[in-house]
């Protein structure tokens, strides 16, 4: 079965159609990389993922569930991380796990979430330290943290790189791509046209709510620069 199904997808924000019938699949255990542009879509294709956006047409189905059907199943199955990863200054990052843990009615032992923070390589000193003076990358492997110890089969990450130092970067990259190896699927929007040839098995292309190219970005295929120019330079030009 397919992880992520989009079949058609038109959604309107406001009076305009934001996605105009887009359609693409992410297969079980891949990282699908949908860049594009500000204004693209991006986030919209993330707001319908996750059931805050009505689709006006077409289709949206995760591991079987429809989107505007079984949004509780939903919800069980995917974590989303937005740009800026919501938890709690005040608390450590121990009490930030247990609190969201609780409330979705999730307990783990104190070791279930060290063994956590040891998958995403959290500093052991930190942990019990408050998170307000986390950088963005720590409190990125903390989201993580959480969508593991939740155990949803899938992961969408909203511009996951953006302000990350070029090491944190790379310690996401291969965070993400462990994640990906142990089965979870991954749907991360970018404008980062380079990050995503890096960490995606598949990139597609989304200008002015159109996917307007596809692209294997592990098997060795050459993007098509051209297509990727052209989109970002006719929305400079918009
Ligand atoms: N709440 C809203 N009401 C009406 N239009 C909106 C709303 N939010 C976004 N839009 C419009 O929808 C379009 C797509 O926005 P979206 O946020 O999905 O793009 P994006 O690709 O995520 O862009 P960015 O990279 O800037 O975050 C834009 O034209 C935007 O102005």
């Amino acid at each position: 079965m397919t992880a992520i199904t989009i079949k058609n997808l038109v959604v309107s924000r406001g009076d305009s159609k934001v996605l105009q019938s887009i359609s693409f699949e992410v297969q079980p255990g891949s990282v699908y990389a949908l860049l594009g542009g500000n204004g693209a879509g991006k986030s919209t294709s993330l707001l319908t993922l996750l059931g805050f956006l009505k689709p006006d047409s077409g289709s949206v189905t995760v591991l079987g569930h429809d989107v505007t059907k079984d949004i509780a199943k939903i919800r069980h199955t995917i974590a989303y991380l937005p740009e800026a990863a919501t938890l709690y200054p005040h608390l450590n990052a121990y009490e930030n796990l247990s609190y969201f843990l609780e409330l979705a009615g999730n307990k783990k032992t104190r070791a279930e979430l060290d063994t956590a923070l040891d998958e995403v390589g959290l500093q052991v000193d930190a942990r019990a330290r408050h998170m307000d003076n986390y950088s963005k990358g720590m409190r990125q492997k903390v989201a993580i943290a959480l969508s593991i110890l939740r155990e949803t089969p899938v992961l969408l990450l909203d511009e996951p790189t953006s302000g990350l130092d070029p090491v944190a970067i790379d310690e996401f990259n291969a965070l993400v791509r462990k994640l990906s190896g142990q089965g979870k699927t991954i749907l991360m929007v970018t404008h980062d046209v380079y990050g995503a040839c890096q960490v995606a098995d598949r990139i597609g292309l989304l200008r002015r709510g159109e996917l307007v190219g596809s692209f294997d970005a592990q098997a060795g295929a050459r993007i098509d620069t051209e297509i990727v120019h052209a989109a970002f330079a006719e929305r400079a030009a918009a």
